[in-house]
């Protein structure tokens, strides 16, 4: 559709400047009859106008060329619209697809990605595949262009035409070392950005720390310096960009000039027919120019489309199995058996072995590094499972359909998860509020012993929490996460260190919360001070990825030397 909309604005623009032949002659003050000859092949113009009966005056020329250009300018309309829509609709499937591609994400891969590159790679990246498509589709179109001039000049004189297309031809060899370093640097600049954006990423959410430390200027360095390497690049694309303006139209013109010479002083050309070509070939020429400009731009940011291949690729190989069997409910058990897990080489998880009834609180104890993580993250599904087997309610793992499963986790971690919002969207995840969410959200509240302190805000449910959830305590950013958790309709809730940044009566509030809870929900928790996991079911006991020993806090006393010595390191 858009090569026939440019072929046709070619088509009309040429017979419009065709037109300008009889108008030369009639303007050449010899009264002579207008001749069709010196259009070569494309004399059928003025021979039609014939045939239908019209005059070859000025006015009947002049009226007929307005008609092209006229013509001309609506389809031009057409092909600059049609051109819009097919870029936007690139555009948006490559953000769909690497949206949808990231949300299916595989966890263990994401751990080890760079957010930089991914940062970047979706925001500024996405603009300059844009810039390419732009610039590609742009190339293109002058591609025609040209060739529809060249092939209306091969029409009226094909001699100069073969000899033009001969000295174009030769100065692509000049032009082709320039487009080499252009690519080149335009990787460079994908490279760069990427380490910029992954920078800022972590200015951002270090920002506290630098700040406090009095570190913040020295990461400013870094930022600068990175900043620098980009512009370093950018002036080296700027100066290839501006070298190769500069020679195409000397170069151009020596190439018109070398084959008029040819044409008139060895093989003898006719000036009307050269005149007539000419003004193909300045359009053609333009229009090759602007091939030049527009590859010379695509290929300055077609490191970005090497690089946004790269990543959807890397997306689409990493995408997080997901089995066929949907979890709607939990009704018996979570059953792990002979699980080994491992980060690349390293075992991290050993043969572990237990099983998790519905309504049982199981804490995960260890020392730091034991694997309490890693075994949380296998159990919620983040991590899949090495060796060995891991059931829900008797089915297998890799039969899941994992989304579904999740849908039924409340993950409260170690760093409490606020967004820019409400307290209300906060709690309910944009729930609209009707009778029944408000009902839900104030109970969630109350079980998260934080109701209390949302109805004494002047905006109540209504106040916002900022950025990072900035304004309000640790203890109450870990308790509106945990009502998020409890609003949500859960069978298991995941407790990550949930109780780390508490204050010990705030602690003691939400241990005494997760008493009431306990029995209702399927509780996983990893807490490093032992009194949060006292009451326990079960508590498992990791040593260096294995279960030391696993039973009730009594019963571990009783059994475990290595358990006692941690009670007593946690002044139980
Ligand atoms: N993404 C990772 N890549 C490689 N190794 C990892 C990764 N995450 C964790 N490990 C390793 O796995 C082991 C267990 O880590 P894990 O975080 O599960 O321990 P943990 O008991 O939760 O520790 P802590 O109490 O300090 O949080 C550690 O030796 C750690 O170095």
């Amino acid at each position: 559709m858009s090569v026939a909309l440019s072929l046709l604005v070619g088509v009309l623009d040429g017979f419009g400047l065709a037109m300008f032949l009889p108008l030369l002659q009639m303007v050449d003050g010899s009264g002579a009859e207008v001749s069709s000859e010196e259009m070569g092949k494309l004399s059928f113009l003025v021979e039609g106008l014939r045939t239908v009966g019209l005059d070859i005056s000025l006015q009947t020329v002049l009226m007929v060329m307005l008609v092209f250009f006229v013509l001309k300018g609506v389809m031009k309309f057409f092909e600059g619209y049609y051109k819009v829509i097919l870029q936007q609709v690139f555009i948006r499937q490559i953000r769909f697809t690497n949206i949808d591609l990231l949300s299916g994400y595989d966890y263990k891969s994401f751990v080890s990605s760079d957010s930089g590159k991914i940062q970047n790679t979706l925001s500024g990246e996405v603009e300059r595949v844009m810039q390419a498509y732009r610039s590609y589709f742009s190339a293109f179109q002058s591609g025609i262009l040209v060739a529809v001039y060249m092939f209306l000049a091969f029409m009226s004189n094909a001699q100069f035409a073969i000899l033009v297309m001969i000295g174009g031809g030769l100065t692509n060899f000049i032009f082709s070392k320039f487009y080499k370093k252009t690519k080149i640097q335009s990787k460079n600049l994908t490279l760069e950005s990427h380490s910029f954006q992954g920078l800022l990423i972590q200015k951002v959410a270090n920002f506290k720390y630098l700040k406090a430390s009095g570190l913040i200027r020295n990461f400013g360095y870094k930022l600068k310096s990175s900043i620098a390497h980009i512009e370093e690049v950018q002036r080296k694309l700027g100066m290839l960009a501006s070298a190769l303006v500069a020679i195409r139209e000397p170069i151009v013109m020596l190439v018109v000039v070398a084959v008029i010479l040819i044409q008139m002083k060895l093989l003898g050309g006719s000036l009307g027919l050269i005149i007539l070509s000419l003004l193909f070939f300045y359009r053609a020429l333009t229009f090759l120019m602007a091939v030049q400009n527009h590859w010379n731009t695509f290929l300055s940011v077609s490191g970005s489309l090497d690089n946004m291949t790269e990543f959807t690729n890397d997306l689409a190989v990493n995408q997080e199995h997901q089995g066929t069997k949907s979890v709607n409910s939990f009704n018996q058990s979570l059953r792990l058996n002979g699980l080994d897990f491992f980060y690349n080489q390293e075992q991290v998880l050993k043969n572990v072995s237990f099983t998790i009834s519905k309504n049982e609180t199981i804490a995960l104890v260890g020392e730091s590094g034991s694997g309490k993580t890693t075994l949380m993250n296998v159990l919620c599904g983040l991590l899949p499972v090495g060796r060995g087997m891991y059931e829900v309610d008797g089915v297998d793992r890799k039969d899941i359909n994992m989304l579904s499963f999740q849908k039924r986790i409340g993950y409260i971690t170690q760093e409490p998860v606020i967004f820019n919002d409400t307290v209300f969207n906060n709690i309910t995840f944009w729930d609209e509020p009707t009778e029944a969410n408000i009902q839900r959200f104030e109970n969630a509240l109350k079980l998260a012993a934080i109701f209390d302190f949302v109805m004494e805000l002047p905006e109540k449910q209504n106040a916002p929490l900022g950025h990072n959830g900035v304004m309000v305590s640790g203890g109450q950013k870990q308790r509106i996460s945990i009502a998020r958790e409890l609003y949500k309709e859960v069978d298991f809730l995941f407790m990550d260190e949930a109780t780390s940044a508490l204050d010990s009566e705030t602690e003691k509030s939400i241990q005494e919360n997760i008493n009431l809870l306990k029995g209702k929900y399927t509780i996983i928790i990893i807490a490093h001070r032992l009194s949060t996991v006292k009451d326990a079911d079960k508590i498992v006991y990791l040593k260096n990825g294995a279960i030391e020993s696993i039973g009730t806090f009594d019963r571990l006393r009783e059994t475990s030397s290595r358990f006692n010595k941690l009670v007593e390191m946690n002044n139980l």
